[in-house]
């Protein structure tokens, strides 16, 4: 679609909507984007935010482990209005999504329920044509496809073949985690989207926040304004996994590891024609880059100390790796369970926030250009799973390193009281003010993101209502003067970032910035 008819689609979208031509209708809105782009995320701001609205959605996934569904709690969710999780047996939804994806297409308009609006997440790498083409097959009017744009990374990926299809058919792009690029790295995406895209709406977001009616055309948007009951109305998740096209067991002394690899090359691949430098994420990816992903999954709790010590370090050496997330449970925190992310420019978190619904266990799925690095971590992965307890739990230099840290968090007045009963890691955090409606988590969370961004010390969280706290675990090879010296540099790039647009003659605002 050229510039000017894309612009009329999004102008028509917007008449008809007014002028309430939408009818009773399903609304369907395609969401695209590149691995880890946030997709999942604006999923779950618009699951949060629906209110009234009766959702329906659809998440294909490219690794052959259903991570996303764990990730989104789809099982629950699906099982309120009587609907399965499907899986994909047949072909590669990144170049055939027929099949199961019209079983669930067909059964979504079929239900009773008379949803509101499709939302349907595509694969990281998928070609958003192919699930145009089936939407249509099936009767359902795609009102908008959105591409999400991770706007820090961006120029670095923009050689892939199938980043560049994923913009050329959209009428939003979402430029996506705006709190993490710079203002030349923002307006240099704007450039290549503006290039790229033949016009699109680009709207600048941090974490997708962003108006619901921005990205859902329905008539019944009202019903935002009605009170929220997300509990009572739920939306519908339903989600897809490609097919396991090479599946070896690898079964380790003591625990059941399964890991299973999986690969697709794009439709346009030619490796090595063009510019691909194999120096790291920095260097830019290919333009056709072959990609593969592999599956971690044990019922064993996993050394924190061996994850942050090497588990991480390898993952950051790797010149391949472009995504991994799951679910983690740490030998030394076994109550909370562990989201992991990893996207972008090597961006690393795992937070805590729902508790086990059922047996602990850790599944993480990685996606990469070269399958021998995935392999790599993986058996790093399964070694964590070995890592024998009485180092990574017992002994007597991990909780003085915990004490000290602690006593020096403690003479910090911008931190909240630090807490020692998960010995040997520390719970900490920044107070919120709530003077000046800066959040605990937003703090917290912003603090943990460049700790974990400069890659020294590895910073975890467990999010809890209001309450957001950090944990550190410093093992015998740390230098706690050297990590508090971290966290007090990122507390101050942090807190000048957040705080800098208020008054500073308010009091909390002083003990913050001094
Ligand atoms: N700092 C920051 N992080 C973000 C933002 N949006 C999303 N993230 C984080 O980026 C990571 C990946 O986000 P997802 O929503 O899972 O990305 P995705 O596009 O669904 O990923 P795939 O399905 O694997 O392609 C998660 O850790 C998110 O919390 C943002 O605006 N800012």
């Amino acid at each position: 679609m050229e510039g000017n008819e894309m612009s009329m689609a999004f102008e028509n979208r917007v008449f008809n909507r007014r002028s309430g031509l939408g009818g009773g209708r399903m609304g369907c809105t395609l969401v695209t984007g590149f691995l880890g782009s946030g997709k999942t995320t604006l999923l779950k701001h618009l699951l949060d935010n629906r209110g009234d609205l009766r959702l329906a959605v659809l998440v294909n996934e490219f690794a052959d482990s259903d991570v996303d569904s764990l990730l989104l709690d789809a099982v629950r969710l699906n099982q309120a209005f009587n609907l399965s999780t499907v899986t994909l047996t047949h072909g590669c939804a990144c170049c055939d999504v027929s099949g199961p994806f019209r079983e669930s297409l067909q059964r979504i308009v079929d239900s009773k329920h008379n949803f509101d609006c499709l939302i349907v997440e595509t694969s990281g790498l998928a070609r958003p044509d192919k699930f145009v083409a089936e939407l249509k097959e099936v009767g359902i009017h795609l009102d908008l496809t959105v591409a999400v744009v991770d706007a820090e990374s961006l120029d670095k990926i923009i050689n892939i073949d199938i980043v560049k299809n994923q913009l050329q058919h959209v009428d939003i792009v979402l430029l996506n985690k705006c709190d993490l690029a710079t203002l030349g790295q923002i307006s240099n995406a704007e450039d290549i989207l503006e290039g790229l895209t033949g016009g699109a709406k680009v709207v600048r977001s941090q974490f997708c926040r962003v108006p619901l009616d921005l990205v859902i055309d329905c008539t019944k948007l009202q019903a935002l304004n009605a009170k929220k009951e997300n509990e009572t109305v739920p939306g519908v998740l339903s989600h897809e996994s490609l097919p396991k096209m090479v599946f070896p067991w690898y079964t380790s002394d003591n625990s059941s590891v399964q890991i299973s690899t999986s690969g697709y090359t794009g439709n346009e691949t030619s490796l090595g024609s063009e510019t691909w430098s194999n120096d790291s994420l920095d260097s830019g990816f290919p333009h056709g880059a072959s990609f593969s992903s592999a599956t971690f999954e044990t019922e064993v709790p996993l050394s924190l100390v061996s994850f942050q010590s090497i588990v991480l370090k390898s993952m950051r050496c790797t010149r391949s790796l472009l995504r991994a997330k799951g679910i983690i449970w740490f030998a030394e925190d076994r109550e909370s369970r562990f989201v992991l992310q990893w996207s972008g420019l090597k961006r690393v978190e795992a937070i805590s926030g729902h508790p086990w619904e059922s047996s602990p266990k850790s599944c993480v799925v990685l996606i990469g250009t070269d399958n021998s690095e995935l392999q790599a971590i993986i058996l790093q992965l399964s070694a964590s799973a070995d890592y024998p307890l009485e180092v990574s739990s017992e002994p007597g230099n991990l909780r003085e390193h915990a004490r000290c840290f602690a006593g020096m968090v403690s003479g910090d007045g911008r931190f909240k009281e630090p807490l020692l009963h998960k010995e040997p890691l520390v719970i900490f955090g920044l107070k919120g003010s709530p003077l000046r409606g800066v959040k605990e988590s937003r703090l917290n969370g912003a603090l943990m993101r460049v700790v974990n961004g400069k890659g020294k010390i590895f910073l975890t969280a467990t999010s809890s209502g209001e309450d957001y706290n950090l944990q550190i675990l410093l093992d015998e090879d740390s230098s706690v003067t050297e990590a508090w010296d971290e966290i007090r540099s990122a507390t101050s790039i942090v807190v000048s970032k957040l705080c800098k647009n208020f008054c500073p003659c308010r009091s909390d605002l002083a003990a913050h910035v001094h």
